[in-house]
């Protein structure tokens, strides 16, 4: 059986090896304004040419060593003394003015953060942007940039399904006050109204693994910005600014946390959109937790050995399931990841029920691997008819790759595909019929 890999047609699908990236690919950043001082201590910095690796364990930390750290402080206050009040209303009327990040005490949590802007700065070097804007959740960031463009009017938001089952209700229900317009990548262009704040994509998409070609999709979008999901892919396997995307949002819970200890969402943007969405957070409180920020920058660290060991062992496993009679279907992407989607001919259920390795449960990105229905769980909440029009169907499991050793997890998968096969003969016909 082939594996199958989901593109969408009519859009210009770029080769897939370009979009590849390997230990030691190259990143170019950005660089946040620096004084002359500064500039002197960060020469390496300033080139823009590090490693991703070695922005992953340096970036965020670059004043550590000079104030005699080595791990990053976790700053909990809420708030912040000062007796200088003509000087903090001054702050105060800026950041609210500008949303620009304040230089030095925060004034207040809900303003900004220590712990949490070192994971921003970290985040936006990964991604290869200019800022960053950290949440609470990733629908909580999901939704700062909703509300910053209906802000400005722009309440139309084009879509392409699938997109995680949350961001999907919160678009088709409006909840935010935003319209919007379902297409596949090809209409995006027609899609477009003189209103239109946002056009949203997934690459790879929860849970399909379906990828679009955001170049030609960033293309399609003149000016209007472009979010890219990119949780599944991370900044290792994919950098949707260098593509052309103003926008790239993640659940940080997954790939970037990587432990499934920590609930968070990020933006990462030009400093223009990130002034934008300080301000929205600032108003609205969808702020998130320094300890949060610790273990997101401590993350981060891990990120790109974590994210290609997993993807090791999910292209084997696709590769293993692929070759089974008692899988349907594979779905792995073009970029690989550690992300592997499989349709069953049996009930999907009764896999769930049988894995032991396995944590029977949603969410992804840790490094335990994790199993899931979507239709069940993180769809759950979409219309059964759009979920299943978007390639969802109701046999689909979905398979978060950790770091275990790969026979092991197969030998879990096998023993659970089994429970089903060794059903009575009438069970298994039952099953089927359901479906
Ligand atoms: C509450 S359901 C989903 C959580 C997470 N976004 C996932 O796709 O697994």
């Amino acid at each position: 059986m082939q594996i199958h890999r989901i593109q969408y047609d009519g859009i210009g699908h770029r080769p897939n090896v370009a979009r590849r990236t390997v230990p030691g690919t190259r990143t170019s950043f950005t660089l946040p304004p620096m004084d002359a001082a500064k500039r002197d201590a960060h020469d390496d910095v300033r080139t823009g040419f590090r490693a991703l690796a070695t922005e992953a364990v340096h970036a965020g930390r670059e004043d550590l060593t000079g104030q005699g750290l080595h791990t990053p402080p976790i700053d909990l206050s809420t708030t912040y003394p000062s007796h200088d009040s003509r000087g903090e209303a001054a702050r105060l009327d800026a950041f609210a003015a500008t949303g620009a990040a304040l230089e030095g005490p925060p004034v207040y949590g809900r303003l900004g953060n220590p712990t949490v802007a070192r994971f921003e700065t970290a985040l936006a070097r990964l991604e290869g942007t200019e800022a960053a804007v950290a949440f609470a959740s990733g629908m909580a960031a999901l939704t700062a940039v909703l509300l910053a463009r209906a802000s400005l009017g722009l309440r139309h938001v084009v879509a392409v399904r699938p997109l995680y089952g949350c961001s999907d209700h919160l678009l088709t229900a409006g909840l935010l006050g935003t319209e919007v317009t379902w297409t596949d990548p090809a209409g995006i262009g027609d899609a477009l109204r003189p209103d239109t704040g946002l056009v949203m994509v997934e690459s790879p998409a929860n849970p399909t693994l379906a990828e679009v070609d955001l170049r030609a999709v960033a293309h399609a979008c003149g000016s209007v910005p472009l979010l890219v999901d990119n949780t599944f892919a991370t900044p290792v396997l994919q950098r949707p600014a260098e593509q052309g995307a103003r926008l790239v949002l993640h659940s940080a819970t997954k790939y970037l946390g990587g432990h499934g200890d920590v609930l968070a969402g990020v933006v990462a943007c030009d400093e223009e959109f990130a002034r934008r969405l300080r301000q929205v957070r600032f108003a609205t409180g969808g702020v998130l937790h320094p300890l949060a920020g610790y273990l997101l920058l401590r993350g981060l660290a891990t990120l790109p050995v974590r994210v290609r060991a997993a993807s090791a062992t999910a292209a084997e496993l696709a590769r293993r399931l692929a070759a089974d009679p008692r899988v349907a279907r594979v779905h792995y992407p073009r970029i690989g990841g550690a992300m592997v989607s499989f349709e069953v001919h049996g009930d999907p259920h009764e896999v769930i029920a049988g894995v032991r390795l396995i944590t029977p449960a949603v969410s992804l990105g840790s490094v335990d691997t994790l199993i899931q229905h979507p239709a069940s769980i993180s769809h759950r909440i979409v219309d059964a008819d759009d979920r299943r029009g978007a390639g969802v169907g109701d046999r689909l499991l979905r398979l978060s790759v950790g770091l275990e050793d790969v026979d092991d997890l197969w030998g879990d998968l096998d023993r659970a595909l089994g429970a089903w096969a060794r059903r009575p003969r009438g069970a298994t016909e039952e099953a089927s019929a359901r479906h």
